[in-house]
């Protein structure tokens, strides 16, 4: 998709999202979906619409006063949003049962119908192999996988082109790594400044910086603070990855952030973009498989520039305010380079 631009400027959000919903709905689905697919794109429209929708001033009062502002506008979209995916959801599901094989196992659905029809035969109750928690398994890893991942590489190509040095840098380091084939999860280690780059990417962009809403579920003293059980938490990844005393220059793209005298690639505890802890992301693994992959691929293949007549200084990186923080509206160039 990035090729049929030609080099003129263009919007890298839709191609990147479905890139990355294509990688979810084939561990879920067992297959992917043609970009053209007018059910796809919906359900990606839909889940980007209500991730920015859940980060609205209008639906962050509503959690605050449920019975006062039930009404408001976006929860209703919200909830149409939740509707029209579900039905979709559906009906993927019933195509996937009517052709299920137990010996050939597509994706996790297959993976789950089967488990559910095993314990419905031996009468378990209580199970949680249950239509609905199918429906929201499925939902939910659409909408936390996809969106997240997606816009991590939009604020990357965003960085490579505000800093072409640094790109310049990590497209040499490939070539001399790893030529013109195409990277392998293996070829990391051997990519030190790469990896530098894509862990301060995830650092600066700070997508997801109040994590997800938590519960104390007993009473707690933390730094001397008493909190009842109960109590809504929020987990500032903000105030982590932005840490004074623990990042030398926290406000400023700096991949030397993550490398040694030596220029070898280090770990920083203080680097948290899954946040920690028992209910860290889930798509962890998956999530930085998935990033040194596609930006590997993406900076192999083309080089990235602001479009005619704006500098890179003028690439603007604040961030659209949504429940995940994405870069504001804007095209890059992609000139193909081999
Ligand atoms: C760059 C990409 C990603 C980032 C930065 C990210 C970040 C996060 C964060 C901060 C949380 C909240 C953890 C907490 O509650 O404290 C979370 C939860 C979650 N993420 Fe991700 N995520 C990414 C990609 C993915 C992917 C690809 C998947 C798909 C499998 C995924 C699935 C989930 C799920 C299911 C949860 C909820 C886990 C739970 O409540 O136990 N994430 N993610």
């Amino acid at each position: 998709m990035f090729e049929d631009h030609k080099g003129k400027p263009f919007d890298t959000a839709r191609p990147l999202n479905y890139a990355t919903s294509n990688i979810i709905s084939s561990i879920v689905y067992g297959s992917r979906f043609e970009y053209n697919d007018p059910r796809f794109k919906e359900m990606v429209r839909r889940a980007n619409q209500s991730i920015c929708i859940v980060g609205s001033a209008q639906i962050q009062l509503y959690n605050m006063f449920p019975r006062l502002v039930s009404w408001i506008k976006n929860r209703q979209l919200l909830l149409r949003n939740v509707e029209m995916t579900i039905r979709d959801v559906k009906a993927l599901v019933k195509n996937l049962k009517e052709t299920l094989n137990p010996s050939v196992c597509r994706g996790l659905v297959d993976r789950f119908l089967i488990r559910k029809e095993k314990e419905e035969d031996s009468c378990v109750k209580d199970t949680p192999y249950n239509e609905k928690n199918l429906i929201f398994t499925i939902t939910n890893l659409f909408a936390a996988g996809t969106d997240t991942t997606a816009t991590t590489l939009r604020w990357g190509l965003l960085l490579m082109a505000k800093y072409p040095h640094v790109q310049d840098q990590v497209q040499e380091e490939m070539s001399r790594v790893i030529g013109s084939r195409q990277a392998g999860v293996d070829d990391r280690k051997n990519l030190p400044y790469t990896d530098a780059v894509i862990h301060e990417i995830q650092r600066l962009a700070n997508i997801v910086p109040m994590a997800i809403p938590h519960k104390t579920s007993r009473d707690v003293t933390f730094q001397g603070y008493f909190i009842k059980e109960g109590t809504t938490v929020l987990p500032l990844l903000t105030s982590v990855l932005y840490d004074e005393s623990e990042w030398e220059t926290p406000h400023t793209f700096n991949p030397s952030h993550f490398l040694d005298k030596e220029g070898n690639f280090f770990r920083r505890d203080a680097f948290m973009p899954f946040s920690a802890g028992r209910r860290v992301c889930l798509g962890e693994s998956l999530a930085k498989m998935e990033l040194f992959l596609f930006f590997t691929f993406l900076l192999q293949r083309f080089r990235y520039t602001p479009p005619p007549g704006v500098t890179e200084d003028e690439l603007d990186l604040t961030p659209a305010v949504g429940f995940t923080l994405s870069p504001s509206p804007h095209e890059l160039c992609a000139v193909r380079r081999q």
